[in-house]
């Protein structure tokens, strides 16, 4: 076991307050969590601050303290550090517990508003075709090798990921692919890991709640390539707006992806079906079954990061024409009377508009598109008219239904979409609070030919309803209703 004074040996900035220096054997956050061997580090939070836990935390027997503000008592046999930032503290330390697992793999990350976990799990999944040994940290789930880990987070706290790449580290990982989420980089969850790469998607609205600006949000995102050293790569999108933004002053190599003009790696569809895509990738063409407009941006960007990572071109484009789509993006299930569901992750404006011209540019103009979507409860409230007028504007019929309520009235948050909509455009649109409901009657309303799109969930596989999670799955709904067709 390390002692305390090993931990803090390489933290900057730090005042180091009494003479105590116990061995340890874990790294704490939560007061409630605490023993004799752990190391608490307290931290403010959006809800309350960790600091107020410090007499706490030694009353259970705990010696060594990090944190922003000295507590007003500090018992003899006790040291406690006063650190700059606890997030960054606490980020550094979980690495250098588990012996910096990120040095000895090649970890690349991948942020954005949209397409983390669809480029991610991409990766991950050619990486394993290839024959490497490589782990996943996702929305969805997080993966050693073929060995399924739940997940809580996007990205998790600092100490359950760098936790995650130790076991990968050992299990002989020689690669890790995860998302990095606005709030990890706010809260630098990945503060203590060495990147590879970094993959910038695209920045649209969305979590308005937890970073109030526009603009906080795209310098959160921006962090991560400020961040990356020059061995790494970062390699951003150039269709979209904020793309080089991401680039200035960005010491790692810099690389650029675009369907739409000359970029390192260049993207164009040559045609789209329902079944597929036809795809021309620095002048090589390759099918996928993966569809829209978006999904080919997320494909463009595996496809550099492979070459990046010196992965053979043409092993490349042949594994990536074999990937399944990932759980819960664009899955569709076709019902014996010719309607066919599709649900999908969308739960933000911009991810609603792209699966909706995708929608709309592969049905036949006689047929309908039904769109269920609801909005989350305790999450940005801004972008749920934004949802709803987008929902009406490119579908036939809208169903608005619940997401997942979380602490909040079902009922209001669908009022709140409702003020999107038209008044003229109302008669499109039902409101139904209860999801299965709302998605029995899509089934329905369907015809021979029709399409319904069930938004905003995707792979969960719970609802939240009044702090309470049951179960639920979009996907075994809309197959129970289509049975019964
Ligand atoms: C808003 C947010 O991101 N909150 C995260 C944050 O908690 P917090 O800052 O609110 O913590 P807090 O409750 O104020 O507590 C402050 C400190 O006091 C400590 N404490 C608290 C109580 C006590 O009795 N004793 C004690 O020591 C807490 O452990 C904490 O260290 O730090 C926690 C530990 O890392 C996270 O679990 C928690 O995620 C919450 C549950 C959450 O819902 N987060 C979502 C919004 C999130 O992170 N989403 C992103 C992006 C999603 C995406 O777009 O894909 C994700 O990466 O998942
Ligand atoms: N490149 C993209 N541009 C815009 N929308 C996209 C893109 N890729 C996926 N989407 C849409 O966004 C939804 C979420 O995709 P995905 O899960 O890959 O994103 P994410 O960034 O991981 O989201 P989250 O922040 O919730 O983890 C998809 O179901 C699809 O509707
Ligand atoms: N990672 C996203 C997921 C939203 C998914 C949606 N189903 C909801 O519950 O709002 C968030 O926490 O904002
Ligand atoms: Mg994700």
């Amino acid at each position: 076991m390390k002692q305390f004074i090993d931990y803090i040996a390489f933290l900057e900035e730090k005042k180091v307050v009494g003479n105590g220096n116990p061995k340890l054997d874990a790294i704490v956050f939560d007061s409630r969590k605490v023993n004799a061997t752990s190391l608490f580090v307290a931290m403010k939070g959006t809800v309350t601050d960790g600091h107020k836990f410090i007499p706490a935390v030694f009353e259970s027997g705990c010696r060594a303290v990090v944190c922003q503000e000295l507590p007003e008592a500090i018992p003899d046999d006790a040291m406690v550090v006063q650190v700059r930032d606890s997030h960054e503290a606490l980020a550094k330390l979980a690495a250098f517990h588990f012996d910096f697992p990120s040095d000895k793999m090649k970890v690349v990350g991948v942020t954005g508003t949209n397409g983390k976990t669809t480029v991610a799990t991409l990766l991950y999944r050619l990486a394993l075709e290839l024959g490497y040994k490589v782990g996943l940290c996702s929305t969805v789930a997080n993966f050693i090798n073929d060995v399924k880990l739940d997940a809580s987070h996007t990205t998790p706290d600092a100490v359950t990921l760098q936790g995650l790449m130790r076991q990968m580290v050992d299990e002989g990982c020689e690669y890790c692919f995860m998302e990095v989420s606005s709030h990890a980089l706010d809260q630098k969850r990945v503060a203590g890991i060495n990147y590879r790469g970094g993959i910038y998607t695209n920045l649209t609205h969305d979590h308005l709640d937890y970073h109030k600006t526009f603009d906080a949000y795209l310098k959160a995102k921006k962090t991560f390539f400020d961040n990356m050293d020059k061995e790494a790569f970062a390699l951003v999108n150039c269709d979209d707006k904020n793309g080089m933004v991401m680039l200035q002053n960005c010491k790692a190599s810099h690389s650029t992806f675009s369907l739409r003009e000359m970029a390192d790696f260049r993207g164009r569809i040559i045609e789209s079906l329902f079944e597929g895509m036809q795809l021309e990738f620095n002048g090589k063409e390759m099918w996928t079954p993966f569809i829209g407009r978006f999904n080919a941006s997320n494909l463009l960007a595996v496809y550099g990061a492979a070459r990046l990572l010196g992965w053979d071109e043409q092993e490349v484009l042949r594994s990536l024409s074999s990937l399944k789509s990932v759980d819960g993006r664009f899955e569709t299930i076709r019902s014996k009377t010719g309607v066919t569901g599709v649900v999908d992750y969308a739960h933000t404006p911009d991810a609603l508009i792209n699966v909706l011209e995708a929608l709309n540019q592969i049905r036949k103009p006689e047929n309908e598109l039904i769109t269920v979507v609801g909005a989350g409860g305790d999450r940005d409230a801004t972008k749920r008219p934004i949802m709803a007028a987008e929902a009406v504007k490119s579908s036939s019929r809208v169903i608005l239904t619940s997401d997942n309520p979380r602490s909040e009235n079902p009922e209001t948050i669908i009022e709140q979409m409702m003020e999107g909509v038209l008044f003229s455009d109302r008669i499109k649109v039902i409101c139904i609070t209860n999801r299965k409901e709302a998605i029995k009657t899509a089934c329905t309303l369907a015809k021979k030919g029709d399409v319904i799109l069930v938004a905003g969930k995707g792979h969960e596989t719970y609802q939240e309803v009044k702090g309470v999670r049951s179960h639920f799955d979009d996907r075994e709904i809309i197959r129970e209703y289509f049975e019964q067709l």
